[in-house]
């Protein structure tokens, strides 16, 4: 049997897996799967080298949380996958002042990490419950955390800081910034597929469920548009993203909400599917005829456009702007809208590139490129996790 990483990454809705088998110094794709429409229409589905291995739906009340999808997947790898798994690598979205690189959990970790949770309320607890239930399961195997937040860990204080007293900095109230896994494997992937570009000024736009933007210079980290949470910065599926503090003060104060109804509302029901009051997925959007849908659309491309102007300030300026996760690497119209935004830039598509996902959709002759690069975290979270478990001679 072959030596395997095990790679889960756990979301709010989904829980994406990945097994990589060890070949030298490589890691070999063998098999990658999701459990989705958790708690909903619960569906697992699985793929060797293209070929379906599974694809099954549950009933509702057989994987009603992220829990009972974590076992489903266990169960299921454990009756099906004949390889010698040798560590986990879990994607956790928070890190906090800590950690700045992965680390191996034990309990001590195990415990920090939880001190995070309210900072990470859609992602925390599921992230670390599958590494509970592994490690109850098979404690001597090692386990791997990868932080969303240590590739952003190198900020200078200027894209740090929050305006407000120093105390609350020292305190650890500072802006993270997320999806640092996601923007450590585009950045590296340039080195292969452009490779002129790979250490220049560039903006990465994530665009998936959570969305974020973040400028890099010489594959480093500069500044990110989320902060303190995920909750940061351009709106998402059905997250607020930025907003006035006064508002979240009015519906307390005023409006009487509780803290638990305010925290529900703008991680749940705002974003996407709050603007649209139709769904937070920018596929239904794209395909519907109501005007809320447009205007949800539109106010989400302002946004993302809008970020990419303020980033090029913390850069001095734009080499390649690179789209990257579900929408950013699928929604031709999404990019063709966002880059819409900077025309006054300069900055235009290449109409049938862009419609191809191709690499590099910008107009020919333009000054700043324009990529889509499609974003990889569990090979991330694997090659971290192999460095960790076997480092290298
Ligand atoms: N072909 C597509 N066109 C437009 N949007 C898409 C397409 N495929 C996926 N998406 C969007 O991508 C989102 C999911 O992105 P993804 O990066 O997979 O998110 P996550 O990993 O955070 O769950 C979906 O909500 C959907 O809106
Ligand atoms: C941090 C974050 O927003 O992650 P996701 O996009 O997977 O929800
Ligand atoms: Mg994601």
């Amino acid at each position: 049997m072959s030596d395997a990483i095990l790679v889960i990454n756990a979301g709010s809705s989904s829980i994406k897996f990945k097994l990589f088998r060890l070949v030298g110094e490589d890691l070999d794709l063998a098999i990658g799967g999701k459990l989705d429409g958790i708690g909903v229409r619960p569906r697992l589905t699985a793929r060797e080298q293209g070929k379906v291995l599974i694809d099954h739906a549950f009933g509702t009340e057989e994987v009603p949380d992220t829990h009972a999808a974590q076992v489903a997947i266990g169960n299921w790898l454990a009756q099906t996958v004949e390889a010698n798994i040798v560590a986990v690598g879990h994607r956790v979205v928070h890190g906090g002042l800590d950690y700045s690189k992965p680390v191996l959990v034990d309990d001590a970790v195990l415990d920090k990490l939880a001190s995070f949770i309210p900072l990470a309320p859609l992602h925390q607890l599921g992230n670390l419950d599958p590494i509970r239930e592994i490690r109850k399961r098979s404690p001597d195997l090692p386990q791997v955390a990868c932080f969303d937040t240590a590739f952003h860990r190198g900020h200078p204080e200027f894209a740090d800081r929050f305006p407000l007293p120093r105390f609350l900095y020292d305190e650890g109230v500072r802006r993270y910034g997320f999806h640092g896994l996601s923007y450590e494997y585009v950045s590296g992937a340039l080195k292969t597929l452009a490779p002129e570009l790979a250490d220049k000024r560039l903006v990465v736009a994530h665009l998936g469920s959570g969305a974020s933007l973040c400028a890099i210079e010489g594959g480093r980290s500069i500044e990110s548009t989320m902060g303190f949470t995920a909750l940061d910065g351009i709106p998402m599926g059905t997250r607020s993203g930025s907003l006035d503090p006064g508002v979240v003060l009015h519906l307390i104060e005023e409006k009487g909400m509780s803290p638990a109804e305010v925290g529900h509302m703008l991680y749940r029901d705002s974003g996407l599917a709050g603007l649209s009051g139709i769904s937070n997925d920018v596929r239904e959007l794209l395909a519907s005829p109501a005007p809320e849908a447009a205007f949800a659309i539109d106010f989400f491309c302002r946004r993302v456009a809008q970020s990419i102007a303020s980033l090029a300030v913390s850069l001095g300026g734009v080499d390649a702007i690179v789209f990257t996760a579900g929408i950013g690497e699928n929604a031709p119209a999404i990019r063709q809208k966002v880059i819409a935004g900077l025309a006054w830039a300069g900055l235009g598509l290449d109409p049938n590139a862009n419609d191809d996902n191709a690499l590099h959709i910008e107009a020919p002759g333009s000054r700043i490129a324009i990529l889509v690069v499609p974003t990889d975290e569990e090979k991330m979270i694997a090659r971290h996790t192999m460095r960790l478990v076997r480092p290298p001679t």
